[in-house]
């Protein structure tokens, strides 16, 4: 069997992608195993202005962005992501891929014990954040990958209370990719290139990146690049961040690749 392909659908550019970026992921989807995990920023604040309130976005004591998530939040979640799956099932299956949809708290994706002090704007606040770090993927829940047919994960987790938490997608994108034994990984995104000083990268190391991230990267940059990282430690081959078709990502005709050495 081929490796699977991990193609994380970024919530910020999901409806804006044509017919030809789907004609072009289900010609690779017949070839590989395919696992798709999707966000849901964008089609959160169109469900509710609450989700525009800077309140609603916390950052712990990393700099890493989360969302303020209670049961109230995930009930939206759920909502959203039901409505995106459907619409994601549609356009494969009418390409002749077949689809299941996994939530990754019905066992994928386990978190650990969340933090309780949050930066909320330039307020540290102690809450109570239903937000995990993801500790392992079961990847024996992905029993049916094989060419043709495709995954799409809603990257929601479990911690060991067994409590619904929320995670980061591109974050949960790297781990998955880690646990299936991915050569790559593809974060779909509204930009087509990680810009640094305001220029487009083609190629950086792992190394690189991580000063970058460290130094100049901010809000959904910041995660993509803390998620490349990770997706590279677990063995991952490259991380390809951009905007165009799968297959331009992967040949590098553009969009920006993470690779773990310099000489890749
Ligand atoms: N250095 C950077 N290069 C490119 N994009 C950046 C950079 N720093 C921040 N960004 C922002 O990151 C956004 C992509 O992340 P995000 O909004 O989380 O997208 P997604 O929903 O696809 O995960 C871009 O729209 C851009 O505004
Ligand atoms: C903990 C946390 O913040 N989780 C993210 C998960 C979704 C996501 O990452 O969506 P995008 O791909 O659109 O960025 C959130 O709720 O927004």
């Amino acid at each position: 069997m081929s490796r699977p392909i991990v193609v994380k659908l970024g919530g910020s550019c999901l409806d804006d992608l044509a017919g030809e970026w789907w004609n072009d992921l289900a010609v690779h989807a017949a070839d590989h195993p395919l696992i798709l995990v999707h966000g849901w920023s964008k089609p959160l604040r169109e469900l509710s202005s609450r989700y525009s309130d800077p309140s609603a976005i916390l950052r712990d004591r990393y700099g890493n962005q989360s969302r303020w998530t209670t049961p109230d939040v995930l009930d939206d979640i759920k909502t959203v992501s039901t409505v995106m799956a459907d619409d994601v099932i549609a356009r494969l299956e009418h390409r002749g891929i077949t689809v299941e949809r996994v939530l990754g708290s019905d066992g994928l994706v386990h978190a650990g014990q969340g933090e309780r002090w949050w930066w909320q704007g330039k307020q540290l606040v102690e809450l109570e954040n239903l937000v995990g770090p993801i500790t392992k993927v079961d990847a024996s829940v992905l029993k049916n990958l094989r060419a043709g047919h495709a995954y799409l994960v809603t990257p929601l987790a479990r911690n060991e209370a067994g409590q619904e938490v929320n995670t980061d997608a591109d974050r949960a994108a790297a781990a998955i990719a880690g646990a299936v034994g991915a050569d790559d990984l593809v974060l779909v995104t509204d930009v087509s290139h990680l810009l640094i000083d305001d220029e487009p990268v083609a190629r950086i190391d792992a190394e690189a990146a991580a000063a970058f991230r460290d130094r100049g990267a901010r809000g959904g940059m910041r995660k993509k690049l803390r998620a490349a990282g990770e997706a590279l430690e677990h063995g991952v081959r490259e991380v390809v961040i951009g905007s165009a078709p799968v297959s331009d990502l992967l040949a590098g005709r553009t969009g920006t690749v993470i690779t773990r050495d310099k000489e890749q």
